[in-house]
Order: C-alpha cells, then sequence, then structure tokens
C-alpha cells in the first residue's frame, strides 16, 4: 500500500492530509497475487461472521481497503450490511424497469460516513492517536464522535451554526463529542484544518484523509456481491464534498481491474442546485471549478460550496463517461416524500439520488429499459424538520382534527373502509 499525492505523485508520510504541493492525497495497493476466485470465497464465507472485525461490511473486505493494518486496531460497529431494497412504487414514480435503493442510511450512526469512518479511526489508532476531529454538516461529526466513544478516545468537531440539522448536532453530543460551532461553512472548517490540523496535534477524519476513501469503497464492494457481481447500468448517487462519488469510481476501479466485473456502470452525480459547483463546471465543460461562497439548500448535508474531492471526481465521470446534473429543493423533497412513504425513509440529500434520476430520464440520459441502482446516504431522523416541509404534508394521509369519543365506528368514519 502507498500514499501519493494525486496531484504531483510524491509518496507521502503516513499522517499526512495534503502534498506540501497543495494536492490531496490517494491510496495505491497492489492487487497482484490477489487470487480472484479465493477472495469471491473469502468474501462470501465472511457474510456468516459474527462479532470479529470480519463481520462488518467493511472489513469483510479488508484486502481491498487496509490490508496491512493489525486487527487489533480496528474500531467497528459491524457498519455496512445495509440492505439493498427493490422498491416498486419508488420504480412507478419514474417508471423505470428495474431500481434498486441502497440503504447506508441503515449504517449505525445513521449514515453512509460510517464505511469510511471505521477504516480512517482505526489507522489513527494505529498510528498513536487519542484526539479525533473533523469539520462537518452533522454526519460526519456523528460518525467520527460515535467510533471515538467506542474506542475511549476524544472526539472534537468544528460544526457550522447556521444551516445544519438540530437531530446531527444533539447525536454528535450525545456521543461524547466536543464541538466547536462557528460562522461559516464546512468549506471555511476544511480550510482552518489545512492550516492548522497538524499544530494541533489532531487526527482529522474528514474525506481529506484518504483512508475515508478507502473505506468508502466497500459501498460498490457490498452492491456488486449483492447482485452476484453484476452491477446495473447505471449508479446514481449526491454529491457535496465529492468523497462519496471518488469512493465510487475508486471501488469500481479495482472491481474492474481485478476481473470480478467486466464492464464500468455509468455513474449520475446529483447535486442541489442551491449548492452545484461541480455540476456547473462539468456542464460548462471547465476544467477548474470555481467556489460557491453562500452554498444553500434544504439538503443540508450538501451545503458545500467548496468541495476538496473534485478533481478525483472530475477525473472518473470523465473517464467513465458519467455524467452531473442538480435538481432543486422542491424537486428534492417531492422525491424524499416517496422514499419515506414507501418505507424506506431517507434524509434529504440523499432523495436527491431519486429527483436526479427523474430528470435525467426526462432529458433522455437514462433509458427507462435501463437498470438504476441508487445510494441513500443518510437516515430519514437524520432531519425532521425537513419533514414538515413536504409540498403537500398529508404524507400518509393525517387524520386531521378530533375524532371526539375515542370508538371504532368515529376511526372508521374518518378513515373510511379500507381499500
Ligand atoms: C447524507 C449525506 N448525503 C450526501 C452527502 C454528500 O456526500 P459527499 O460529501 O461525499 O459528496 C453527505 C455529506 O457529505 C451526506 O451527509
Ligand atoms: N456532509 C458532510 C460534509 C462532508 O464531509 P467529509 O466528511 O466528506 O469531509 C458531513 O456530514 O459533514
Amino acid at each position: 500500500m502507498k500514499i501519493t499525492c494525486y496531484e504531483c505523485g510524491r509518496e507521502q508520510k503516513e499522517a499526512a492530509y495534503q502534498c506540501e504541493c497543495g494536492g490531496m492525497l490517494e491510496i495505491s495497493h497492489d492487487f497482484t497475487g490477489l487470487d480472484l476466485e479465493q477472495l469471491e470465497r473469502t468474501f462470501r464465507e465472511r457474510l456468516s461472521e459474527r462479532m470479529t472485525p470480519y463481520a462488518s461490511g467493511v472489513w469483510r473486505y479488508k484486502e481491498l481497503i487496509h490490508p496491512e493494518l493489525p486487527d487489533r486496531y480496528i474500531v467497528t460497529k459491524y457498519e455496512g450490511n445495509t440492505g439493498l431494497y427493490s422498491a416498486d412504487p419508488i420504480r412507478r414514480f419514474l417508471g423505470i424497469r428495474q431500481l434498486w435503493l441502497k440503504a447506508q442510511s441503515e449504517n449505525p450512526s445513521g449514515s453512509f460516513k460510517d464505511n469510511g469512518m471505521t477504516v480512517a479511526l482505526s489507522h489513527g489508532r494505529s498510528l498513536g492517536y487519542r484526539r479525533f476531529s473533523c469539520a462537518s454538516t452533522g454526519n460526519t461529526s456523528a460518525s467520527l464522535a460515535m467510533y471515538a466513544a467506542l474506542a475511549e478516545c476524544e472526539s472534537v468537531v468544528l460544526v457550522p451554526s447556521e444551516r445544519v440539522s438540530a437531530n446531527k448536532v444533539l447525536q454528535t453530543l450525545a456521543y461524547g463529542a466536543r464541538m466547536v460551532r462557528f460562522d461559516g461553512t464546512y468549506d471555511d472548517g476544511i480550510r482552518f484544518y489545512e492550516r492548522h490540523g497538524d499544530e494541533l496535534g489532531l487526527y482529522i477524519c474528514n474525506s481529506i484523509n484518504p483512508f475515508r476513501i478507502e473505506g468508502q469503497k466497500s459501498i460498490v464492494y457490498e452492491l456488486a456481491q449483492s447482485l452476484n457481481w453484476t452491477l446495473p447500468d447505471w449508479i446514481v448517487i449526491p454529491g457535496g464534498a465529492l468523497s462519496n462519488v471518488t469512493a465510487l469510481g475508486k471501488g469500481l476501479n479495482d472491481l474492474l481491474r481485478l476481473g470480478m466485473i467486466d464492464r464500468l456502470p455509468k455513474v449520475a452525480l446529483v447535486q442541489a442546485e442551491g449548492a452545484s459547483p461541480f455540476h456547473k463546471m462539468m456542464a460548462g465543460a471547465g476544467e477548474e471549478l470555481v467556489p460557491e461562497s453562500s452554498p444553500s439548500t434544504v439538503a443540508s448535508a450538501m451545503n458545500i460550496g467548496n468541495p476538496p474531492s473534485w478533481r478525483k471526481a472530475r477525473d472518473f465521470l470523465k473517464a467513465s463517461g458519467g455524467v452531473t446534473c442538480s435538481v432543486t429543493d422542491e424537486e428534492i423533497l417531492a422525491a424524499k416524500r416517496q422514499i419515506d412513504g414507501c418505507g424506506i425513509g431517507c434524509e434529504p440529500a440523499s432523495a436527491s439520488t431519486v429527483a436526479g434520476v427523474r430528470k435525467l430520464i426526462a432529458e433522455r440520459t437514462i433509458d427507462k429499459e435501463e437498470t438504476v441502482a441508487c445510494i441513500l446516504t443518510g437516515n430519514l431522523l437524520k432531519d425532521t424538520d425537513s419533514l414538515g416541509m413536504y409540498a403537500d404534508k398529508k404524507v400518509g394521509g393525517s387524520l386531521e382534527g378530533s375524532v371526539g369519543e375515542l370508538t371504532a365506528e368515529a376511526v372508521l368514519e374518518r378513515l373510511g373502509s379500507p381499500a
């Protein structure tokens, strides 16, 4: 395993997040010598592991993620192992032949961050760190605080004072994090760490830490394994800091290189219109990202104007024929209503995927005969404010008004006869 600069290629020391040239870091593995059949058998056999690190849907793939890490450093809550659903109401809503929803929202802290955080935090422990940190819109901080508490370590987090979900803030605090609220956005928090992280002696677990990306690759490994190593035509994913799409691309390239899949699916990256600097760059065929200083969307997890991983994301999407699009807050909430109402549920950022599929079908980029998997990144309870924001607030048809005396007849009168 080697850590190099994504920009200049220079090899790096272990604990760095950024090369001297300012470039992001990347981990590369030498997979030579790995026996494909043996690997597939191992990944299958580990599905029946219980209470060992290999019962995790991340560490099941340790050989492809962090082969050198001694097991004693692993901090796991058996993350991954999330549901893959074929939700008919959503499929009908989109009018598409086949749709899968991969619910990373079912992770232990309620978001896809756990896939990456277990690896970053475990690696930091192996380096001797006891104090872990991040800047966050709330999900990264909740995940970090949960794993740090499990490892009996400290967590220190920077969270903007506005435009974040109160649920995520409270969850982070409940796990014992020390929190600094500040005026600004996630982007300002990252800039602070790039300047001061080392001097503060903190181990930073944002996605500028390349071990986060290694862990997040497991999402697509697990998706591929669940579908017997045959991926759908499209994978659709939301984009904020762009760590998830970067990890998706890296994981897909690993699987192709190893011969575990025989073609790359197309990837669609969806941003919220009010925070879409990456989509604007891609749509305008530009090569350089122009940061947005005041990103603003109901999908608060994606209130990001200067995504650190944009170069990696751009290179993957361009090389693989991927696309980007943006959707409005209204479109996000309409899609969220469908996803919640079919019993799966998600937070607004995740719903942008289904909204994006709808738009890409309308634009004829996705054909209705193609197969699609959407990555649902965060849990419905992560943002309860957004539940009151549906255009039509009657989600399941709430019984408005009083039923008077509570009798079966009175309730039935309000409900009507069963369908
Ligand atoms: C629930 C949720 N969905 C989507 C995103 C966007 O993912 P990324 O920042 O990796 O692009 C985030 C935050 O990062 C998130 O918390
Ligand atoms: N939505 C994220 C912001 C991106 O953070 P990172 O972990 O990819 O650096 C959050 O939950 O903080």
